[in-house]
C-alpha cells in the first residue's frame, strides 16, 4: 500500500546558507521518502515561484498536505495533480515551487522505499540503469555566482571520451585541481563561487586559456578525450535598456554576440553551451544553432525553464538542440518529466541539472539515469556536489 498517510516540512539549510524546504513523505505500509529543495542565483524570468522557506512551508501545510493524504504516493501524476490542484496558479505561486518540489520528490522516494527498488527504477522503468549521463563539471566561473571573477558564468569541463561514469567523475575532479595548478603558476589567487568552481579575477579570455590548459594535462594523464563547455548564463549579461550583452566596459549586439560565441566555439572546439543568448532572444538561439549546432549543443536554461510550452516554442523556432532540466523550475518530477519526453521525440539532448544553491539531496542523479539523459551538470567538488556524483557512481555500481 503506498498510500501517503503524511507530509511534513521543515527549514534546512542550503549550500549558501539560507533556509529552504524539506519534505518527509511516509505511506501508510511505512515507506518513506525525503526530498529538499534546490535554489538558484541566476535564476530564469520564466521560472516557477520559489518563496521565502517558512512562508512557502505555512501554506503547503494549510492547502496542499491535506489533499495529499490518502494519495497513492506510487501515482506520480497523482502526487503532482495534487500539488497543482492545491496551488491552483500556473506558476506555483500559491506554495511556492519550493515546497511542490521538495514534497514531488519525496514521494517518488516513498513510493520506490515500498517497491524496495532504487529510485531511477521507480521512475524510469526495469530496463534503465546501463547507461550513464556524461557529467558536466563545473571548474571556472564567475557572473552570479561569484563577484570579481569571471562574465561567463560557469566553464565546464566535459569528459566525452570516459569509459565509465566513474571515470568521468574523477576526470573532473582532476581537471579541477589542475585548474588550480595552473592558476598558481600564473600567481593567480582563487577563492570558490558558489557551486565550487575556482572564481579567479581574470579576464573570460584568460580562463578559456586556463580551462584549456588544465583539460589538455588531465586528457594526457588519462588517455580518453576531454572537452570542455560553458554556461554563459547571458540572460544575466544582457541589458535590456542598452539592447546589448555587457561584458564589463564592453558592450556586444546580438549579432557580435553570436559571432564571438561561433568564434569561441571553433577555437576552442567546444562540446556545450549553455544559454549563449537571452532568454527572450529564440531568433538569435536559433541563428546561433543554425551555425554551429551541428558541432556542439546549444543549451536552452533561462530560455526554457523546464517548461513545454516554452521548449515547444524553441522547437518550432529552431532555437537550441538541448534544454537543461531542472525540477525546482517548473515545480514538480512529471512536468520535468514531460519536458524531457517533449525534448526527446524532436531530437533534443536533455541535461539534468542541479542549482547553484543545493542540498545533499540526489535525486537528479536517479532522474537523469532515470530518463536516459546524455548529461549531468551537477558540479565537480563540494559535498552537496558530491553527493549527486557519487550516487552516480553508486548507481552504476548496484550498490544503491
Ligand atoms: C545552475 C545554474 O545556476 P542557478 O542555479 O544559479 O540558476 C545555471 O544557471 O545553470
Ligand atoms: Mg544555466
Amino acid at each position: 500500500m503506498t498510500r501517503i498517510t503524511s507530509v511534513s516540512l521543515r527549514r534546512v539549510l542550503d549550500s549558501r546558507g539560507n533556509p529552504t524546504v524539506e519534505a518527509d513523505v511516509l505511506t501508510e505500509s511505512g515507506g518513506f521518502g525525503r526530498g529538499a529543495a534546490p535554489s538558484g542565483a541566476s535564476t530564469g524570468e520564466y521560472e516557477a515561484i520559489e518563496l521565502p522557506a517558512s512562508e512557502s512551508i505555512a501554506k503547503a501545510r494549510e492547502h496542499a498536505v491535506p489533499r495529499l493524504e490518502g494519495v497513492y504516493a506510487g501515482d506520480q501524476r497523482a502526487v503532482d495533480n495534487a500539488l497543482r490542484g492545491a496551488d491552483g496558479t500556473d506558476d506555483f505561486s500559491a506554495i511556492g515551487a519550493n515546497s511542490a518540489v521538495a514534497i514531488s520528490m519525496a514521494a517518488a522516494k516513498a513510493a520506490a522505499d515500498v517497491l524496495g527498488a532504487p529510485l531511477y527504477q521507480h521512475l524510469g522503468g526495469a530496463f534503465r540503469g546501463e547507461n550513464f549521463p556524461i557529467p558536466l563539471g563545473n571548474v571556472v566561473g564567475g557572473g552570479e555566482h561569484a563577484k570579481e571573477a569571471t562574465h561567463i558564468q560557469e566553464f565546464l569541463a566535459a569528459p566525452v571520451g570516459a569509459p565509465s561514469v566513474s571515470e568521468a567523475v574523477f576526470a573532473n575532479a582532476a581537471v579541477h585541481a589542475a585548474v588550480a595548478d595552473v592558476l598558481d603558476e600564473r600567481g593567480v589567487p582563487a577563492a570558490k563561487g558558489d557551486e565550487g568552481a575556482w572564481a579567479p579575477p581574470i579576464s573570460d579570455a584568460d580562463a578559456f586559456e586556463v580551462v584549456d590548459e588544465a583539460v589538455d594535462r588531465v586528457e594526457d594523464e588519462v588517455g580518453f578525450e576531454i572537452r570542455f563547455g560553458l554556461d554563459m548564463a547571458a540572460a544575466e549579461l544582457y541589458d535590456d535598456d542598452a539592447e546589448a550583452y555587457v561584458y564589463g566596459d564592453e558592450t556586444k549586439s546580438a549579432d557580435e554576440q553570436i559571432e564571438y560565441v561561433a568564434g569561441l566555439v571553433d577555437e576552442y572546439d567546444l562540446a556545450y553551451v549553455e544559454d549563449p543568448l537571452d532568454e527572450n532572444d529564440y531568433e538569435a538561439f536559433a541563428e546561433l544553432t543554425d551555425r554551429v549546432g551541428d558541432r556542439t549543443l546549444i543549451c536552452g536554461d533561462d530560455l526554457f525553464v523546464t517548461n513545454v510550452e516554452r521548449l515547444q516554442d524553441g522547437i518550432d523556432a529552431g532555437a537550441a538542440n538541448s534544454i537543461l532540466i531542472k525540477p525546482n523550475q517548473i515545480g514538480t518530477l512529471s512536468d520535468a518529466f514531460d519536458a524531457v519526453e517533449l525534448a526527446a521525440r524532436n531530437g533534443y539532448e536533455t541535461v539534468i541539472s542541479h542549482r547553484s544553491g543545493e542540498t545533499e539531496d540526489t535525486t537528479i542523479a536517479h532522474l537523469a539515469v532515470a530518463t536516459d539523459a546524455g548529461y549531468i551538470k551537477t558540479g565537480t567538488v563540494g559535498g552537496e556536489r558530491t553527493a549527486k556524483l557519487n550516487e552516480l557512481v553508486r548507481i552504476a555500481d548496484d550498490a544503491v
